[in-house]
């Protein structure tokens, strides 16, 4: 895919490892469970459901079933929502490294028309840690985690104190 410079980890930037990572899978699966979440919530009635289902060899893995609720043209996944789905993917990844992360930068390659009916498998990784900087790829394929590249994704998240997610209630 085709980064941006905001997007893409400047030189020097490291490159942690799940191996180092200060939060579990089990931790994670749990902080990322809240069921209203657009993109995993298993409460939200026409949300996406992602399932995250791995975390190996610094890579995260997960999958959702496309559905009738998420089109944009008749039989086809709306391109927000896949770009949602990659969020959510790459979000899990830096959340994965125990860092609290959020989205400051989302950029989406669309490959592939996605079909209603079809299971998108998703991945993402982390290429690059610069202060509070966090840079990221994915990428979704379709129908089989080596199936047929639909959507690519880079990304910036940037860490957060705990306050971010209170201070609006
Ligand atoms: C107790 C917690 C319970 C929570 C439970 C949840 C569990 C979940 C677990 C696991 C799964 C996770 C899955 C999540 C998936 C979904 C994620 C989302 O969709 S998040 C929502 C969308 N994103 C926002 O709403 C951000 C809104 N923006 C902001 O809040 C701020 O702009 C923020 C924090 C991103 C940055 O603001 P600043 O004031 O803190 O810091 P500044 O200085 O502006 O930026 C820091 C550095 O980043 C660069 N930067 C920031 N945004 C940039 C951008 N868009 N492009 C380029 N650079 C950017 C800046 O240039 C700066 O760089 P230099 O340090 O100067 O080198």
């Amino acid at each position: 895919m085709t980064a941006s410079a905001a997007t893409t980890p400047p030189p020097g930037a490291t490159v942690p490892t799940l191996a180092g990572a200060t939060i579990t899978p089990g931790d994670l699966m749990r902080a990322g469970s809240y069921d209203m979440c657009f993109g995993c919530g298993t409460g939200h009635e026409t949300g996406l459901r992602v399932q995250r289902t791995a975390f190996d060899e610094d890579v995260v893995l997960g999958h959702f079933l496309v559905t009738d609720q998420h089109q944009g043209a008749p039989g086809l996944a709306h391109g927000g929502l896949l770009a949602t789905a990659m969020d959510e993917i790459l979000g899990t990844a830096a959340w994965s490294l125990g860092k609290m992360a959020v989205t400051g930068r989302l950029e989406t390659d669309f490959r592939a028309p996605v079909p209603v009916g079809s299971t998108l498998y998703l991945k993402a990784w982390c290429t690059g840690v610069e202060g509070r900087k966090i840079y990221l790829s994915g990428e979704g394929r379709l129908g089989d985690p080596d199936g047929p590249l639909a959507v690519q994704a880079a990304a910036l998240f940037v860490e957060v104190p705990r306050e971010h997610f209170t201070k609006e209630r």
